[in-house]
This record gives C-alpha cells, sequence and structure tokens, in this order.
C-alpha cells in the first residue's frame, strides 16, 4: 500500500492526476489477481484474531484513528483538493465530519447489545427453552467507495466494519485513491493488527470482476453509480449487498412554500461542489402558480454562488472530475436546448468547468428530466397540482431523496407519505447527514440501509443460542 513519486513510475502504475491543473500528484499499483488474492488472503486470516479483540479495544482503536485523522486534517485536505478538486472549506469539513463519525461509531457500536427471547411466547413452548441473541461480524468486508467523498463514504463503511469484528479489503476509486491510501495508513496507525484493513488499488474495470467474485469476500459495501452496482449485484451469488448508487433527487415546491428560503436551500442543494453529490437536488418540481417567483429567488441565489479553480479561488462550482464528465453533462445541456427547453443561466463552459446551469420549461421526452448529472444543472419541471407532482417524482427509476416546501404540514407529510425514496426531508434541501440518521435507496438507487447503527447491524448478523434448562 503505497504512494509513488514519478520517478518510481512505471506501467503497471496508475497515473493520479489533479483535476485542478493537471499535475501528478503520485501514483497507484493495478494490481494484478493475485496481489488482490493476497490481500484477500490477509484479511480472511486476520478475521479470526481481530474479531476476538474484546469490543472496548476495537473501539479504542477507532477512537485513536479520529484523533489521528483530525491532527492530519490540513495535510489530508490538500491532498483532498488536489485530487478530487473540492474546495478547501468542504474538504475541510469532510475530514472533520469523518472524524466525529469515526468516534459516534465507536460510541453506538458499544451501545448495541443482544436480546434473550424466552419460548413460551409461542404456544406449546415453556419458559425453560430461551434463546440468547448475540450479533457476529460477517467475515471479510469488501468496500468499494466513489470519487467524491474519497474520506467519508470510505471510512462510514470502513469504521462500522471494523468495529463489529469484521476485517475490511478496500478498493477506492482510483480517482480519490491517494487520499483513501492516507486514511488507510492512519487506521493502521491507530493500532489495527496486520491484515484487518487493505488496500486493492487498480481500475474497477479491469479488477472489479475479479474482487467482487472472489470466494473470501463475504460482504460488499458499495456506493457508486447505478450501472456499476447493477453490474455487481447480477455478477455476485449469496453475497449480502449493501449498495449506496445514482439518484434524482426532486424538490417539491408547493404554492404555500416560502419561497425564497426554498430558493436558497435549493441552490445549495444543487450545486455546492457542482452538484458531483450523489443527494444533490437534481429537479425542482413546482407548482406552475409560484413558478415564476420561484425562479426569480432562484436567480438571485445561483448568482451569489462562487464559481471557479479552488487552487485560486473558494468556490462552489469547481471543475468538474473529468473531461468525460463535463462531455456528459455538456451533452445533457445541449440535449435540452435542442428539444426547447428554457435557458435561464448558465450554458457556459470553460474546459471542465461548467457554471450553474439553470432550465425552465423542462419536458418529460428531455435526457435532463430523468438522468443524474452529477454536475451543475438544474432543471424545473411545472406541474399543475400536487398530485402531478408526487406522480412525475415517482416516475424517475431512482429513489434516493426528494424534498418537500410548504407551509401546511399536513400537505408536507400526505406528499411525504406518497414519495418512493429512501428519505423525504420537509422544508430543507436533500441530504445525508446527520451520519446517525438511517440513508437508502430504493429502487434503482440502492439496496440495504447505511448509517452508524445501520450500518453496524448491516455488517453484522444475528447469532441465536438456545439453551434449554428441561431436558
Ligand atoms: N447513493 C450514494 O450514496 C452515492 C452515489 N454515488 C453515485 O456514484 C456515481 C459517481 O461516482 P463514481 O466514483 O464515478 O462511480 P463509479 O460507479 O464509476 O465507481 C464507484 C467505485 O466502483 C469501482 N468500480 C468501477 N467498476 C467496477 C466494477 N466493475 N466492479 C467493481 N468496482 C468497480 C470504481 O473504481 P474505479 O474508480 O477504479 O473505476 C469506484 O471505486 C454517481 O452515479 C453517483 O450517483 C456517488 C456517491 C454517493
Ligand atoms: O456521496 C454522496 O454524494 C453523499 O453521500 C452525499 O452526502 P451529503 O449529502 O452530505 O453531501
Amino acid at each position: 500500500m503505497s504512494i509513488h513519486n514519478e520517478n518510481n513510475y512505471n506501467e503497471n502504475m496508475i497515473k493520479i492526476v489533479s483535476p485542478l491543473d493537471g499535475s501528478l500528484l503520485g501514483a497507484v499499483k493495478a494490481m494484478s489477481q493475485s496481489e488482490v488474492d493476497t490481500n484477500i488472503e490477509k484479511a480472511k486470516k486476520a478475521f479470526y484474531e481481530w474479531r476476538e479483540y474484546p469490543l472496548s479495544k476495537r473501539a479504542d482503536i477507532m477512537y485513536k484513528a479520529a484523533d489521528l485523522l483530525l491532527a492530519n486534517t490540513k495535510r489530508v485536505a490538500e491532498l483532498l483538493l488536489m485530487e478530487i478538486g473540492k474546495d478547501q472549506k468542504s474538504a475541510e469539513s469532510e475530514i472533520t465530519r469523518t472524524a466525529d463519525f469515526i468516534r459516534f461509531t465507536a460510541d453506538t457500536a458499544k451501545s448495541i447489545h443482544g436480546e434473550s427471547i424466552q419460548g413460551d411466547n409461542f404456544s406449546g413452548f415453556s419458559k425453560e427453552k430461551f434463546a440468547m441473541v448475540t450479533r457476529e461480524p460477517v467475515g471479510v468486508v469488501l468496500a468499494i467507495s466513489p470519487f467524491n467523498y474519497p474520506i467519508n463514504l470510505a471510512a462510514s463503511k470502513i469504521a462500522p466494519a471494523l468495529v463489529s469484528g469484521n476485517t475490511v479489503v478496500f478498493k477506492p476509486a482510483t480517482t480519490g485513491s491517494l487520499c483513501g491510501i492516507e486514511l488507510a495508513k492512519i487506521f493502521l496507525e491507530a493500532g489495527l493488527p496486520e491484515g484487518a484493513l487493505t488496500v486493492i488499488t487498480g481500475k474497477g474495470s479491469e479488477i472489479g470482476d475479479y474482487i467482487v467474485t472472489h470466494p473470501d469476500i463475504s460482504f460488499i459495501n458499495f456506493t457508486g453509480s447505478t450501472e456499476v452496482g447493477l453490474d455487481i449485484s447480477k455478477k455476485v451469488h449469496m453475497v449480502p449487498l449493501l449498495m449506496e448508487l445514482g439518484g434524482k433527487d426532486a424538490a417539491i415546491v408547493l404554492k404555500d412554500a416560502d419561497l425564497p428560503f426554498a430558493a436558497k436551500n435549493i441552490a445549495a442543494g444543487a450545486f455546492s461542489y457542482s452538484g458531483q453529490r450523489c443527494t444533490a437536488v437534481k429537479r425542482i418540481i413546482v407548482i406552475n402558480e409560484v413558478a415564476d417567483k420561484l425562479i426569480g429567488y432562484l436567480k438571485d441565489e445561483i448568482g451569489k454562488l462562487r464559481v471557479g479553480n479552488p487552487l485560486t479561488v473558494q468556490a462552489e462550482v469547481v471543475p468538474l472530475i473529468s473531461e468525460k464528465a463535463a462531455d456528459f453533462v455538456w451533452g445533457l445541456i445541449e440535449d435540452a436546448k435542442e428539444k426547447g427547453a428554457r435557458m435561464v443561466m448558465g450554458g457556459k463552459r470553460e474546459g471542465t468547468l461548467i457554471y450553474p446551469t439553470l432550465f425552465d420549461e423542462v419536458t418529460e421526452d428531455m435526457r435532463i428530466a430523468w438522468e443524474e448529472p452529477f454536475g451543475p444543472v438544474l432543471p424545473i419541471l411545472r406541474v399543475n397540482t400536487v398530485e402531478e407532482a408526487v406522480a412525475l417524482a415517482n416516475k424517475s427509476e431512482y429513489g434516493l431523496q426528494a424534498s418537500v416546501f410548504t407551509e401546511n404540514i399536513t400537505d408536507a407529510f400526505h406528499v411525504a407519505g406518497k414519495l418512493e425514496v429512501g428519505t423525504v426531508h420537509i422544508n430543507n434541501k436533500t441530504e445525508r447527514g446527520p451520519d446517525h440518521f438511517p440513508f437508502l435507496g430504493v429502487k434503482k438507487s440502492g439496496i440495504g440501509t447505511q448509517g452508524i447503527r445501520y450500518s453496524i447491524e448491516a455488517m453484522t448478523r444475528v447469532k441465536a443460542t438456545v439453551i434449554n434448562l428441561n431436558r
């Protein structure tokens, strides 16, 4: 597990280049199948030792890791900024949020306990029979993370898995793998035994199939695109999956909403880190009567966003992660323009930097109505009734989150109850945190539930030991 400098570079290395200035940040190994085998073998061997550690000792290692991460905030944030192009402030807050996450995970693990169930609750059985129900680790967890939160979405898999007694094989996104390696080093420095956490680097398209179908992997915790998630789920058999995938989160604005407040929330929700967040607001569904007013406020709010390269300015809207990503987003913009959407603002591109773009009068035949841009473009779909808004929101193949903006709590609950998503935010932008809340997607947005306690429960299984007093 190492970061190589330019002089060490050879053909088995993948160069990691900054999306901000094209500078070479380092290189990671494109691991061979036998190197993957070695890492998984180490994790399998370490499992039998690590699961026997007292929980309080595993928790102490997590607390130490959180402290070390915090102590390295500046250094890791600088790497994060360079590697994935997140602005300095957001990079630092990703690190502090992760340290909090790791600590809370250790606290939570210590407060989870089993139960005992008496037999006489079921007819024909007596109190003499009872089950002692405990939680067991599942084995070797494969954690695969995406590029956009290289520290947080890695640690939010690794910490709950480790604290529960699993060992972890971690495959970071290639863009983000330098950060991933730094995080793993911190966990190891905190006192993990050899093999409890190993890192596999290499392109998912090349090594992915081999890792996910490896017979010694007991559980896969994946965050990334729906395309890759679906592909994994088709190839894997009898291995539990916890997956957070793509989204098309709708902000539904009803006619009695506090419009300036809704606009402020939506602009932040849609455009921070250029919309490269699974929970970004990715469409507005607004009641026609208030659409023009909402657009007025949105123009003000979007106009306040800072656009630029975080190397030189503190900006919310930053260059996208790659040329390919920018081309994809630009394709959605062109398609919307061609099909007659009204561009309210934006539509400007400088290399991989795309200015925040707002479209009104988007119709269902346009790609932007349905596809996830993972970029700074936001469509407005107008409807006449609340029922139409709900139907349009639910027509998406995705079901991660949604927002409802209204001053009427009854309407808010009525709409929330009908939305086919993992989480509905009433009068707030869509977002994952706080991290102990459940975080899940339905339909093509995921399988299973993350969130501190939920992740621990997902990556452990119950075991019943049945005691018979009356033989
Ligand atoms: N719902 C959620 O919580 C979140 C969802 N996402 C979604 O992720 C996408 C953006 O992230 P991005 O990193 O580009 O997603 P990808 O799906 O491209 O990659 C995610 C991870 O999967 C790896 N991978 C790629 N191909 C395979 C394969 N065949 N087998 C196993 N692993 C593979 C990648 O490695 P490599 O980098 O080497 O290709 C990376 O580590 C968006 O669609 C977004 O919605 C992102 C964040 C959160
Ligand atoms: O990967 C993502 O995009 C995150 O899970 C979203 O988290 P956030 O809502 O805190 O940005």
